[in-house]
């Protein structure tokens, strides 16, 4: 075989268990599973309108929010794709109230599997790039019917992560702790192909994303990095900067991974008592150890995401993630704040 011949995720997979010890068949299982899952709701994302997948599933999730027809697909379709395969020992999913059990006719693994298995909802019924988030922790040892408390663990315990973007190409985005790679599906040959090995976030940027509708609900340090930013040129940070978008995370973190930035969802007061829109552990803690792996940072505006204490499993965190020094400096920014309070 040349060196050349294209690269599919199961061989990445083999390669990585050679290279590295803690991999072992179950995750690289677990991969090729929740992958193959993905492949499914790209198509079914695909046929939109044909294959009436599009508008409200008339049901609400745990976080209080209307479900489309697409989220509760794609939990399904996760759900299914991982009960049988013995390498998980419980999934836990942002569409889901509580863990969801293995069933007992199947065997059980040492992992945990936590997902959003559609992010972008409100994009799904207007055609702009959605995705799915994972994160892999393992299960604590004897374990072998987790409850809510063995999935709170911090980011920095995940031994995998990854997402797919749904959009022109169908991408899919990993980490197992040894840098980022990205994977584009062949839809010809229905198979993931590496196109990007080892992706480098650019340290420094112009750009910015951050929904800027709720800027009058945002603390002061919000409100000062921002004007600072839209001062541009002739403001502190001498330069102008640009403003993207998507309300897709996934959307908007892949053109940060692929041209740098920073992402923002800041804590803000038009819901005080949420501490963040994002999700901990099925958005938050994932995209850290994506960023992370391919140099970038992610922080709550005060610490690295990945040292929160999870204390819920539907905890929400403000999110600061992209270019390293870009995110420092807005860390440093709200440091800087709570000091002089
Ligand atoms: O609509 P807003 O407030 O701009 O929020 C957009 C954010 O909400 C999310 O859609 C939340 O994810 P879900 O679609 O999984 O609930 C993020 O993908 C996105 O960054
Ligand atoms: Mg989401
Ligand atoms: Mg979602």
């Amino acid at each position: 075989m040349s060196e050349t011949s294209p690269i599919s995720l199961t061989r990445f997979l083999i390669e990585e268990q050679r290279a590295h010890q803690h991999l072992n068949a179950d995750l690289r299982l677990l991969i090729e599973v929740v992958a193959r899952a993905c492949k499914s709701i790209s198509i079914a994302v695909g046929k939109g309108d044909l294959g009436g997948v599009l508008g409200d599933a008339g049901t609400g999730n745990v976080q209080g929010e209307a479900q489309k027809k697409l989220d509760v697909l794609s939990n399904e379709i996760l759900l299914e794709a991982n009960a049988w395969g013995g390498h998980l020992a419980g999934c836990a999913s942002e569409e889901m109230d509580d863990p969801h059990p293995i069933p007992d006719a199947y065997p059980k693994g040492n992992f945990l599997l936590l997902f959003d298995p559609l992010d972008g909802s409100s994009n799904i019924d207007v055609n702009i790039s959605v995705g799915t988030i994972f994160s892999v922790l393992k299960c604590p040892d004897g374990v072998t019917n987790p409850s809510a408390e063995h999935f709170l663990q911090p980011g920095t315990m995940q031994v995998a992560a990854g997402y797919t973007v749904y959009g022109p190409s169908t991408l899919l985005v990993l980490t197992l702790g040894h840098g980022t790679h990205v994977f584009t599906l062949d839809r010809e040959l229905g198979s993931f192909t590496l196109t990007r090995r080892n992706v480098q976030i650019p340290p420094d940027t112009r750009e910015f994303a951050i929904n800027m509708s709720n800027q009058r609900h945002w603390e002061a340090p919000m409100q000062g990095y921002v004007e600072e930013l839209l001062a541009g040129k002739t403001g502190p940070r001498g330069k102008d900067f640009n403003m993207r978008w998507v309300a897709s995370m996934v959307a908007d973190v892949h053109r940060i991974l692929t041209r740098g930035g920073i992402f923002i969802y800041p804590w803000d007061k038009k819901d005080a008592g949420k501490p963040g829109k994002l999700r901990l552990m099925y958005e938050a803690n994932p995209m850290a150890f994506i960023v992370e792996q391919a140099g970038g940072a992610a922080t709550t505006g005060r610490d690295r995401i990945m040292e929160v204490g999870p204390t819920a499993l539907h905890q929400r965190v403000p999110v600061f993630l992209g270019s390293r020094n870009e995110v420092a400096y807005v860390t440093e920014f709200h440091r800087n704040h709570d000091r002089k309070a």
